[in-house]
């Protein structure tokens, strides 16, 4: 389980780069004076003048019908309360993340500074032509009943007040599945409700609309029960009223079946969930801290059903599971409205998912061998890639049925592949990694962790869970970088391999090289002054198992670094060749590069272990490789050494390994464009769908095309891995940023965790 962020790192992302999390990127060619003056003026004027005439083209013409406000006022942020609408743009940026990441769905956030509910309302209004739909966010109760029902009576786009009704849908589908697994029936069951806002009313609402008896159902406020003998509640609250005196939650939760927080962290005790019912249910759900921790609330019970609001904890009941695709399906058949039908599908879309065998995918994204419906998936997870084509398609299904749907969807089958094709592929192989690396972190060694970016970078991957660092370097020096940087390695080994008290290690590890050199000219005494260098030592931890991984490179250069773990550990069996990989991770998804760092000039023999290596590294990824073996000519029409060498190769991966994807010479716009490979060479396999895994004919050429593509393209580069090796090491570029070190290290991990 990942710890929590610390508030310097959670500032930093926020801050690093161009501050905030959203930017703006045009959609059209805009290079040409021509580009120009369709943009904007003249030719602008013509779709002006088509929606001014036809309202409706407004959909045709720009881009409203993808595009949400995510509007707040900032009153109720999360479980943090009032603090303004300055102060709740993190959060709406957040929203619009998840809204592209997860459906592709532009976002707007708009911070309003108005706490009134009309001033509120009339400008949602006034901004509303904007939008294809309108996601309120973080309003507090009561205002934010108001504000909905009026908005969703005078407009007539989709608006849905997420903290309520994507709260209420995730919840209900999580209580519904649930309740199955404690074989209670929903009649039954003692509710108990802390909270009383806009998340608690909206989804008591829905309990009690899937069969919750209102009896059973005690709602708390700041001020205990919800009673009718109160003056001081609501006509929402007021739903929810018993006929009693005030009780309080410790009283209420003695044999109460279900228990839900939406209200505010650490107020429920352990005794409390102790004295509940059999199989008692528990959705802590206030953010950022819940009610109770999971871990609290599963010490003490063990037939206990819990979830929480946060990513690190089994069961996520978060609106995340909703919001994204209800508001695409309802866009995607430009809906007028959501309504209690579209909600409902929804539930049953969420619950029924979670029971449905998880993809591979899901298991390898959470480290988990056989991910199944029970106690710990009640729900599906944030990160199933199912959820776009479940929920979306019910909810715009729903939509359609109850008649407000204006532009019906016809083919089905087209309408999920159009779905599955928005979600992209673009980061989803780093959060894959990175989710399997949490589940099991591997140790791994740092040659030089006298470098603040290495300690940091360390650090970091420390505290998410991904690896258990071993520090080498001076031992003083690292300590004071340490407390000067206010970092914290608990239970870390810091090494310095000089030292006296390291001797006896140093000679066995020296034992190791002088085995492996002895008829190679070098001595006993020779090995062991070798292993006074950290790149030998560390080389030697892993090579004798005492670390799984070896990470260098960011001081020194290339060959330097990796001759000790060449001389140490040594290439892979049946390996005649190391080599160097980066992913790019561009926003079709990560295209791998080879060879970007070793071999300068390689032969076709060469070549062929290259992409032989490159392949297996691929599927390791869990990637299926297509393979271009790049070249300035296509497919013999020309005969330059570099391009015949390219095709020579291609004959011989053909003719021995007839199972890998690979085809060339070809130019790399061919190899990446499989339309422009049908219109030319239909009959390479590269025309059914474009390269996802580059060869190039040098390194010149390798390492040149990767670095422009990382800085005109902004992708993030992920490298050089190294190929090849026995056992995971891996050397970084000199001067390496802190997260391109901690990129490496999940690699590093990842490199562990998929050999066999
Ligand atoms: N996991 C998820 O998906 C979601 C979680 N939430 C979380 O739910 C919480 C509430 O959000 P929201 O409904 O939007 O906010 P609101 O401001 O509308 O409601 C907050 C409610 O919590 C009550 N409350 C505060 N302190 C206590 C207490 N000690 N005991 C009992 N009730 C208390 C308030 O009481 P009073 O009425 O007396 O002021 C109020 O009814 C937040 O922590 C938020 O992060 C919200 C949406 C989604
Ligand atoms: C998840 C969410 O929307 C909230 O906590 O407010
Ligand atoms: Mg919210």
């Amino acid at each position: 389980m990942g710890r929590k962020p610390r508030k310097k790192d959670a500032l930093d992302y926020h801050a690093q780069g161009r501050p905030g999390k959203i930017e703006v990127i045009p959609s059209k060619p805009y290079s040409t004076q021509r580009d120009l003056s369709l943009a904007y003026s003249p030719g602008v004027a013509e779709p002006c003048k088509e929606i001014a005439d036809n309202r409706k083209d407004v959909y045709k013409y720009t881009s409203k019908g993808n595009l949400v406000a995510v509007i707040s006022n900032g009153t109720a942020v999360l479980g943090l309360g009032d603090i303004g609408p300055e102060a709740s743009k993190p959060v709406m940026e957040g929203k619009g993340l998840l809204f592209k990441i997860f459906a592709d769905i532009d976002v707007f956030d708009i911070e309003v500074d108005a706490s009134d509910v009309e001033t509120f309302i009339q400008t949602v209004k006034a901004i509303s032509p904007t939008f294809g739909g309108i996601n309120l966010e973080d309003i507090k109760a009561p205002e934010a009943f108001e504000i909905e029902e009026r908005l969703k009576e005078e407009l007539n786009i989709p608006i849905m007040h997420d903290d309520q009704h994507g709260t209420a849908i995730i919840s209900s589908a999580a209580l519904i599945n649930a309740l199955e697994i404690a074989q209670k029936k929903i009649e039954d069951v003692k509710v108990v409700v802390n909270g009383a806002g806009a998340a608690a009313i909206s989804c008591a609402k829905l309990y009690v609309a899937l069969g919750v008896k209102k009896e059973n159902l005690f709602m708390l406020d700041s001020k205990g029960l919800i009673t009718s003998k109160r003056d001081n509640t609501d006509k929402y609250k007021q739903l929810f009223q018993q006929d009693c005196d005030d009780i309080p939650l410790v009283e209420l939760m003695k044999g109460a079946d279900v228990f839900l927080g939406l209200s505010k962290g650490g107020i429920v005790s352990k005794e409390m969930i102790q004295s509940m019912a059999k199989n008692p249910i528990v959705f802590a759900l206030a953010n950022p801290e819940p009610e109770i921790s999971y871990d609290e609330a599963t010490d003490v019970r063990d037939d206990i059903i819990m979830a929480t609001g946060r990513s690190d904890n089994p069961n996520q009941v978060n609106n995340v599971l909703g919001f994204p695709y209800i508001f695409r399906g309802a866009l995607d058949v430009r809906a007028t409205k959501i309504n209690e039908e579209m909600k409902l599908a929804a539930v049953r879309a969420i619950a029924e998912l979670a029971k449905e065998t998880v993809p591979d995918e899901v298991n390898q994204a959470y480290d988990e061998l056989n991910l199944s419906f029970g106690r710990e998936q009640i729900i599906p997870k944030p990160l199933d890639p199912r959820l776009i084509y479940w929920v979306a398609p019910a909810v715009a299904k729903a939509a359609m049925e109850s008649g407000v749907a204006t532009e019906p969807i016809e083919d089905w089958e087209a309408y999920e592949n159009e779905l599955m094709k928005r979600l992209g592929l673009d980061n989803k192989l780093m959060k894959n990694i990175v989710a399997r690396a949490r589940k099991n972190p591997k140790t791994v060694v740092f040659a030089e962790a006298d470098h603040y970016k290495i300690l940091k970078a360390a650090h970091m991957a420390m505290e998410e869970g991904i690896c258990k660092p071993i520090l080498l370097g001076k031992v003083d020096r690292i300590e004071s970088m340490i407390e000067e940087f206010g970092l914290d390695f608990p239970d870390c080994e810091i090494i310095d391999p000089r030292e006296e008290q390291h001797r006896k290690k140093r000679y066995e590890f020296a034992e190791i090289l002088f085995e492996k050199r002895k008829r190679r000219g070098l001595t006993q005494y020779e090995a062991r002054k070798e292993l006074r260098e950290r790149n030998y030592f560390a080389a030697a931890m892993v090579e004798t198992g005492e670390a799984d991984a070896m990470i260098s490179g960011l001081t020194r250069n290339y060959a330097d670094t990796i001759k000790p773990a060449l001389q140490i550990i040594g290439v892979d069996e049946g390996v005649s060749k190391i080599a160097g990989m980066y992913i790019l991770m561009t926003k079709d998804g990560p295209i791998f590069f080879a060879d970007t760092t070793v071999n300068m000039d390689p032969t076709v023999e060469d070549l062929v272990d290259i992409t032989l290596l490159v392949a297996k590294i691929v599927q390791r990824f869990r990637v299926k490789p297509r393979i271009a073996m790049l070249s300035y000519s296509n497919f013999g029409s020309t005969e330059g050494p570099h391009a015949v060498k390219m095709r020579e190769a291609v004959k011989i991966l053909h003719r021995d390994h007839p199972s890998i994807v690979v085809d060339g010479e070809v130019q790399a716009n061919f190899a990446l464009n499989e339309e422009l490979m049908r219109d030319f060479f239909s009959f390479s396999e590269l025309s059914k769908k474009g390269a996802n895994t580059l060869i190039f004919p040098t390194l010149s050429s390798g390492n040149i095309a990767y670095k422009l593509v990382q800085e005109m393209s902004n992708a993030e580069a992920i490298g050089p891995i190294l190929l090849g090796m026995k056992k995971p090491v891996h050397v970084l570029q000199i001067g390496s940023s802190v997260r391109e070190i901690l990129n490496m290290i999940i690699v590093a991990v990842a490199d562990v965790q998929t050999r066999k």
